[in-house]
């Protein structure tokens, strides 16, 4: 509603209607009326009689209390009367497609004054063009399907098709040769890794965890196999359609016997008799995007050893939901096979070598999820720095008591090293080969994810002290909170278990430790 449609009044005027079928109170300089709505006030009526509201200016109240959004609903727009004569409304929530200005809301690249050493001219417009896409196409739809637990909407990921993010997500590479990136704002032989970072970064600033992994996740790390070893033909066959959102591609590996333990799988693929054909038997759980999926990239145990194939949906292939702690819209699924017949020449890479297709893929991976860890983290800094300004606790904002103080700090000093550290990681991707990176990078970004997944567990709890009971309920004020609280395990267990990853990372150090060092 357009503020000169509506009259203006003064505060003498509006404390004037006080009473049952005539109450007005203000909200940042607006008039409503709520003598219908007060009984439809999910915070009951009687709160509006208290003489500090009827006919006054419920603003502090009200903020106490509510996000910005709900004033926003259209619902709630109709009861605006009019304006406060001489006063501007001040107050704003979200503001699609722009930046925060609450500190370190934005990590410090994006912060004005600030200068950064790894992002050029062409970072910050694709920043800027990519947050606006998922404020206008993603944002909604991320958090209605959380909810609902539906997956992904057709038509977002589509859109996302259009402009080739589905193809982005998996990284610089051949795979981008011939695209047009964002509506060419970027070369396919200039994206890089940082790119990707602001794509990663941008999504999980959705703070929706169930539906980042819903939107095609699977293929982030589901692909990679059959763009580095699958045959030409299989190739042609999935990677199009993949790439343009139609189909879905996940990545089983995990077992019901077997997580970490990728050795002790029990799935198994025979050759037939005529050895045109695995035959495979076993199952898999914890599947990311498995119960939509059409192609599964799986591990099976052969007679060499581990393999991993190709397995399209087809006869003897069974999905069912696994009901997470997050959505359902993630699609995380419990798949069984059951004497499912695979052209052999939907083996990836060597029989037997399996090992080496999974690992590959898994720095990647596992970097995508600290960008992810540390923007996510960013997202609760923000919140529990607006929430500890505008709620007061006896008389004061809880921002003026030093243990809450504390917490912030903590919270901004763990994100703040979580960020820095995965852009240095980020460059040195950048200046290395895949096999440098395999070599160099494998021990820092296991470090890196453990350390960060860590950070955001004890960031969700401080911010659960913080936000008391609405950090533990699903709706109104501390609802990202208590999303974060109830989804950061999956980030600290994906990818390798936060004692696996650091283990791994010493045991990459020690390999690399000079014999002749002494004391
Ligand atoms: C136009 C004005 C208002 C609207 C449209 C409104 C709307 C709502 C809505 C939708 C909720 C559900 C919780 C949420 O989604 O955040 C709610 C809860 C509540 N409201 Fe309001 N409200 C208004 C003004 C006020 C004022 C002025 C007060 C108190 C002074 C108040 C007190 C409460 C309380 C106590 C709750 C329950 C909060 C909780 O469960 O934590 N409301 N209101």
């Amino acid at each position: 509603m357009a503020n000169k449609q509506l009259k203006t009044f003064s505060r003498e005027e509006v404390a004037k209607h006080t009473v049952e079928g005539d109450l007005w109170i203000i909200i940042d300089a607006k008039v409503y009326d709520i003598s219908r709505f007060k009984n439809l006030h999910p915070g009951g009526a009687s709160v509006f009689f208290d003489p500090e509201v009827a006919g006054q200016d419920a603003t502090e109240a009200f903020f106490g209390l509510h996000r910005y959004e709900v004033l926003e609903k259209p619902q709630y727009q109709r009861l605006i009367i009019g304006t406060i004569e001489g006063e501007e409304s001040i107050y704003h929530g979200r503001v699609a497609g722009e930046l925060s200005t609450v500190p370190y809301a934005e990590p410090t690249w994006l912060t004005e004054g600030y200068h950064s050493p790894y992002f050029s001219k062409n970072h910050r417009e694709f920043q800027k063009v990519v947050r606006r896409f998922f404020d206008q196409y993603v944002w909604e739809d991320a958090q209605a399907r959380e909810e609902d637990g539906k997956r992904p909407s057709q038509a977002v990921l589509d859109k996302m098709a259009e402009v080739n993010l589905h193809a982005m997500r998996m990284g610089p590479g051949k795979h981008l040769k011939g695209l047009k990136l964002m509506d060419g704002l970027v070369q396919p032989e200039e994206f890089d890794y940082f790119h990707e970072l602001i794509i990663t970064q941008e999504l999980a600033r959705c703070g929706a965890r169930g539906y980042g992994d819903g939107i095609l996740g699977g293929k982030v790390i589901g692909l990679p196999p059959i763009l580095n070893f699958g045959s030409d033909k299989l190739k042609a066959e999935v990677i199009p359609d993949v790439l343009a959102g139609k189909k879905f591609i996940c990545l089983a590996i995990s077992e019901a016997q077997a997580g970490s333990d990728v050795m002790g799988l029990r799935t198994t693929a025979v050759l037939s008799e005529d050895g045109k054909e695995w035959i495979v038997n076993g199952n898999k759980k914890w599947i990311t995007n498995g119960t939509f999926a059409d192609y599964f990239t799986t591990g099976v145990r052969t007679e060499d050893g581990l393999t991993v194939l190709l397995i399209p949906r087809g006869p003897g292939v069974e999905t069912k939901q696994i009901k997470t702690s997050y959505s359902t819209t993630a699609g995380t699924a419990y798949i069984t096979f059951d004497n499912v017949r695979v052209p052999v020449e939907n083996t990836l890479g060597e029989v037997g070598g399996g090992i080496f297709v999974i690992l590959s893929n898994f720095n990647h991976e596992r970097w995508v999820m600290c960008c992810s860890s540390a923007r996510s983290q960013r997202s609760i800094v923000e919140e529990c720095l607006k929430w500890t300004s505008q709620r007061k606790a006896f008389g004061k904002p809880l921002n003026s008591q030093a243990v809450i103080r504390s917490k912030l700090a903590a919270m901004i000093q763990r994100t703040e090293s979580v960020q820095h550290w995965l852009e240095s990681i980020t460059y040195q991707m950048c200046n290395m080969s895949y096999k440098q990176q395999a070599s160099k990078l494998a021990g820092q970004i296991a470090f890196l994810k453990s350390y960060s997944t860590a950070c955001g567990q004890e960031t969700a709890r401080d911010a659960v002290q913080i936000f008391g009971g609405r950090g533990i309920t699903r709706t109104g004020m501390g609802r990202f909170i208590e999303h974060y609280h109830r989804t950061i395990a999956f980030d600290a267990l994906l990818g390798g278990a936060e004692d696996v990853l650091r283990d791994l990372g010493v045991r990459q150090a020690l390999r690399g430790m000079p014999e002749d060092a002494r004391l």
